[in-house]
């Protein structure tokens, strides 16, 4: 066997070789499409603390009262982002703090533009369950603590009437679950929305 013909089948050999790895590879499992959602899924803290955000004082006394420093992976990805104006689709475990992460920036939204009660709603959380929605407020009402701007919650089950009212009275940041919401929005004239 000449020296051409040594390389010709040493290249073949190689190719062949090459196949049988992207046959063995085609069996193993696939990683997930898109990686950055895992590392977004994951619970560990990012490095970047709140402080390195551009968030007024309230905000920022609000999250200190909270004993929170570092954000989570979910807040650090959003929160900048948000910040600026950009859109965000987010998706991250139960737990991983996805409150905060997107109720910082509406908080910071409020508050630059200042917003006042007579402004009427700015901002809308719609959360599937009256749990979820009664747990946002919560959160929602800590991170409001220093600001003047007003927060309400509107969920089934609750007495309509006393919504309504508040809503009267002008709610910045209002907290709803669907059926709620879709009731004042054909009901309640006072409801005033600015988005
Ligand atoms: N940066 C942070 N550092 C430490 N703890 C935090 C931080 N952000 C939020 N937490 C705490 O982590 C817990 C979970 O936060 P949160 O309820 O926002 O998670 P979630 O992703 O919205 O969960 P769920 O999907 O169940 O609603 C809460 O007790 C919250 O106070």
């Amino acid at each position: 066997m000449g020296a051409i013909d040594t390389l010709a089948k040493g290249a073949m050999d190689s190719s062949k070789k090459k196949r049988k790895r992207n046959r063995d590879k085609s069996k193993t499992p696939k990683p997930p499409k898109n990686e950055e959602e895992v590392q977004v899924d994951d619970l560990k803290h990012d490095a970047r603390s709140f402080e390195a955000l551009p968030i007024s004082k309230p905000s920022m006394d609000a999250i200190k009262d909270m004993k929170f420093e570092y954000m989570t992976q979910i807040q650090a990805r959003s929160i900048p982002p948000l910040l600026e104006g950009k859109d965000v689709l987010g998706a991250a475990r139960t737990g991983s703090g996805k409150t905060l992460a997107f109720l910082v920036p509406a908080v910071e939204l409020l508050f630059n533009i200042r917003f006042t009660p007579r402004n009427g709603t700015g901002v809308i959380v719609i959360c599937p369950t009256r749990e979820l929605a009664i747990q946002t407020h919560a959160v929602a009402k800590d991170l409001l603590k220093y600001h003047s701007q007003t927060l309400g919650l509107v969920i089934g089950g609750a007495a309509r009437r006393g919504e309504a009212e508040r809503i009267a009275k002008g709610v910045n940041l209002l907290v709803a679950t669907p059926g709620r919401l879709l009731d004042h929005l054909q009901n309640t004239r006072a409801l005033c929305i600015k988005i």
